[in-house]
């Protein structure tokens, strides 16, 4: 297989960031955070003053910011007309309005484009992450990783990186977004049928990680003999 599509989806909190940015290290593929994209999309709204509970605002809107995403795993870069957004894109005020922002069919159809578009133009292969892309944005993937986790380990996670943040109050944030995502009409946070669902609770990250690129491997070599097979014909 030349190049291999890998899509990794799962609820805030389960290590998509961190495990598909190391795969695609160590296995020479670009990397995209699509939920980075939905963040970047929601700040532009809040910066241009536009409510992200009106649906109808938003949508008129959608079309309107310049979302770029660097690829490069050791160093993944956003921009919203051309302004590095990677920054305030992570602020609680962003966090807290993304899943409304993204539940719009407007935005979520000029996103899936663009998502798409990047995944074409990588031409050594790609890991994307986010919460649709085994079922909406890229149902043709080679691999696809569903991760899990407890809401106890996730909020734990989190409240980690936010420092001095309660354990509490993020575990709430956290399973109020996860059903917000989930239970959208326009392609919800789900589990493609054909995805390998990994419970990361009680894993190290690189534990997760080895996981995942011996899937890969497994996978590029099934298809490789595959081919080969074809090839011989
Ligand atoms: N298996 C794991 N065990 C412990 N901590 C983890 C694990 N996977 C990820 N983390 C940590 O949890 C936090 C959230 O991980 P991240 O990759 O951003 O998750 P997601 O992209 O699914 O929201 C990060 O600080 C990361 O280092
Ligand atoms: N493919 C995707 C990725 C993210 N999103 C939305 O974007 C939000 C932020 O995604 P994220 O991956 O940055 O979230 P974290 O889990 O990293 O906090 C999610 O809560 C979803 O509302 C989406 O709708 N579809």
């Amino acid at each position: 297989m030349e190049s291999v599509i890998v899509a990794i989806d799962g609820p805030s909190g389960t290590g998509k960031s961190s495990t598909s940015k190391a795969v695609a290290a160590k296995l020479g593929l670009s990397y995209l955070d699509t939920g980075a994209q939905y963040r970047a999309i929601t700040w532009w709204m809040i910066s241009n003053g536009i409510d992200a509970n009106d649906a109808d605002a938003v949508a008129d809107a959608a079309g309107k910011p310049v979302i770029v995403s660097g690829t490069d795993p050791s160093r993944p870069t956003i921009t919203v007309d051309g302004v590095d957004a990677s920054g305030p894109i992570r602020t609680e005020e962003v966090t807290s309005r993304v899943s409304a922002v993204s539940a719009v069919p407007e935005v979520r159809a000029l996103i899936t484009e663009l998502q798409r578009s990047i995944a074409r133009g990588a031409a050594g292969g790609i890991v994307v992450e986010g919460r649709d892309i085994g079922t909406t944005v890229l149902p043709d993937a080679d691999l696809k990783i569903f991760l899990t986790a407890s809401p106890e380990a996730r909020a734990a996670r989190r409240s980690g990186e936010l420092k001095g943040a309660d354990v509490r109050a993020t575990r709430e944030a956290l399973v109020k977004r996860d059903a917000a995502d989930s239970s959208r009409k326009t392609s919800p946070l789900a589990k493609a049928g054909d995805a390998v669902e990994v419970d990361t609770t009680e894993l190290t990250l690189d534990q997760v990680i080895e996981c995942v690129v011996t899937l890969v491997e497994e996978r590029r070599s099934a298809t490789e003999g595959t081919e080969k097979r074809a090839g011989a014909k």
